[in-house]
């Protein structure tokens, strides 16, 4: 299952990303927001971060302004991976040397029809493994360290 969310200032973006997903014959559970009311970027970060770090969800899509503070709130969630993409290129390494699970993008830097070709480039790109898993793995360590440190 995918799951995107977005603030006031991604909601253009998600409602047009939505509907590609849709229109591939995906399942999206929609978090909000659902109008253009000025809210709280983490809240909406977190429910979807808080999905795919539990493994409810695969994937997760999220947008703000910028796509800063989306990629703050949800690279704080243990086994996500969020990467903040603005082109053709960046969409494909996500996935490529990342493995992104959660794609972010932001509504006041691309337009919904960049946005919607950047998450089907996401999509159709493979993880590459060996070198970049050998990375990601470095990434769990950390995460592990940190968080025993934090006990
Ligand atoms: O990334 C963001 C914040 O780091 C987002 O761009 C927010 O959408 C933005 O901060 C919202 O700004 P607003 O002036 O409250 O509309």
């Amino acid at each position: 299952m995918m799951v995107i969310a977005s603030d006031h200032g991604g909601l253009e973006l998600k409602d047009a990303i939505y509907k590609c997903l849709e229109s591939r014959g995906l399942s999206v559970r929609d978090f909000g927001t659902d109008n253009g009311d000025s809210v709280d970027y983490p809240d909406f970060g977190e429910k979807v971060a808080r999905a795919v770090s539990s493994g409810e969800a695969e994937r997760g899509i999220l947008i703000c302004g910028t796509g800063i503070g989306m990629s703050i709130v949800a690279n704080k969630f243990p086994g996500v991976r969020a990467a903040l993409v603005n082109d053709p290129f960046t969409a494909r390494m996500a996935k490529e040397h990342n493995n992104a699970n959660v794609l972010v993008m932001g509504g006041r830097v691309i337009t919904p029809e960049i946005a919607c070709r950047l998450v089907e480039i996401w999509l159709d790109s493979e993880f590459e493994g060996d070198r970049h898993q050998r990375r990601l793995d470095k990434i769990s360590r950390i995460e592990d360290e940190v968080r025993k440190a934090a006990r």
